[in-house]
């Protein structure tokens, strides 16, 4: 991808798809094994903590961020999302339904108070 393109409203099938020619157009499909992968994502994680890590409490919007580590932040929650879908991908998981089901069985489970 561009690194100027903005890409609006994309759907998870969409990114899964560009993950899939990345891996195949540099022959590393037979790295991308579930194991891998997940192992990979829980690295994204840990550099996605370092750039929490010892600010102590940070306002919603991070207001008094700097504007290169809020793009730092962008990239660090990317690398965690990209390698998540990938490993959805791979165990033959359909995240995006998956998921919408999910939120159906929390709402069972922690019903809204009525008002
Ligand atoms: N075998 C690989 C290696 C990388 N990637 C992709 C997925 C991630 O979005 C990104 C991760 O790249 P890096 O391992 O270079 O990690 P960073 O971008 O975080 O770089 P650094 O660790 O130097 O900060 O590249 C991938 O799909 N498969």
């Amino acid at each position: 991808m561009i690194a100027e393109e903005r890409a609006k409203d994309i759907g998870l099938k969409e990114l899964s798809k560009r993950l899939e020619e990345f891996a195949k157009a540099r022959d590393w499909e037979k790295f991308h094994s579930p194991r891998n992968l997940l192992l990979a994502m829980v690295g994204e994680v840990g550099e996605l903590s370092e750039i929490f890590q010892w600010r102590g409490e940070v306002d919603r919007g991070l207001p008094n961020w700097e504007e290169s580590d809020k793009e730092h932040l962008g990239e660090e929650l990317s690398d965690v999302l990209l390698y998540l879908i990938r490993l959805a991908d791979i165990c033959g998981i359909d995240l995006g339904d998956a998921a919408s089901k999910k939120i159906v069985k929390n709402a069972i489970k922690y019903p809204a108070k009525i008002q």
